[in-house]
């Protein structure tokens, strides 16, 4: 997804493959941890050389070429009405088990339990935080977007990691080359260190639209999650604000994660964060 609100440093090249993925499981705090992808590839390597990478490289070449200003101002216009669907965090898991997120090299779990391992490895370190586990279980929700019933937007659209637009795209982000391609690239009203933005604005502009309880770092944690350019590399730091900064630190100890869950047993325990910080029945 892109952002509206954003320098740089290279990923690393090379070849992290593996051979012996058992023997990468570490243990930590009660948990299995593999240091692996099912594929024996190290997490986030978008360099190796696998028929599943060639994917993930088309999906951020027509990424990069599409994701403009006018574009992302026009969706959120179109998509904050949020007029498509009336429903419960519960049934919006549903539907999102039918999402395959084509930019991730690494996924290779239903999407529900992709959400279930990021929570459950955050309660871990954080047993009191009840809203950050919630944080966890419904981060990637925005994938609904994928479902027909919103229009069936293009993969290219919606997933992906999150850089904003309107200002330079920064060389950390994943492939950056296409952006080459992006009219805004030559755009000199959206192509400078601010472009249309200006020191310290902040990230933040969500609407908080559904009466949700939980406290603004949730927010910026669901936002922000897929920001690597900003909480890995560092870049657009020069657009944040005071309160941008204190929300980082929340972001940095998200992190992906593949502890093995039992989704049978730990359900119960979201449905109940569901309930206590979610109306019954959400716009989306
Ligand atoms: O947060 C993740 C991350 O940014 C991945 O790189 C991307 O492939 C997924 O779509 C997203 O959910
Ligand atoms: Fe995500
Ligand atoms: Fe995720």
């Amino acid at each position: 997804m892109a952002i509206l609100i954003d320098q740089p440093e290279f990923l690393e090249a090379g070849f992290n493959k593996v051979d012996n993925v058992e023997k990468e499981m570490v243990f930590d705090g009660g948990f299995m941890v593999p240091q692996t992808n099912s594929f024996g590839y190290t997490f986030r390597d978008y360099h190796v050389e696998s028929e599943r990478q060639q994917g993930v490289e088309n999906f951020y070449r027509t990424n990069h070429i599409n994701q403009t200003y006018d574009f992302v101002k026009r969706m959120r216009k179109e998509y904050g009405k949020l007029n498509k669907v009336g429903m419960s965090i519960w049934e919006c898991c549903e539907l999102l088990n039918d999402v395959v997120d084509e930019s991730d090299p690494d996924l290779d779990e239903p999407q529900i339990e992709h959400l279930l391992q990021t929570a459950e490895a955050i309660r871990k370190d954080y047993p009191d935080e009840d809203w950050l586990h919630l944080a966890g279980f419904v981060h990637d929700l925005g994938k609904v977007l994928l479902h027909p019933s919103f229009e069936g937007l293009p993969q290219w659209a919606v997933v992906g990691d999150t850089y904003p637009v309107g200002c330079a795209f920064d060389k950390s982000i994943v492939h950056h080359k296409y952006f080459e391609e992006n009219p805004d690239f030559y755009n000199s009203a959206y192509n400078t260190k601010y472009g249309v933005y200006s020191e310290g604005c902040g990230l933040n502009n969500v609407a908080k639209v559904n009466n949700t309880t939980w406290p603004p770092a949730a927010l910026f944690i669901i936002r922000y999650h897929s920001f690597y350019a900003l909480h890995r590399s560092e870049a657009y730091k020069h657009l944040m604000s005071e309160e941008d900064v204190e929300n980082l630190k929340w972001l940095q100890i998200f992190n992906k994660s593949k502890v093995r869950i039992d989704v049978e047993k730990v359900n119960p325990y979201y449905l109940s964060l569901i309930e206590k910080y979610f109306p019954a029945k959400l716009r989306w």
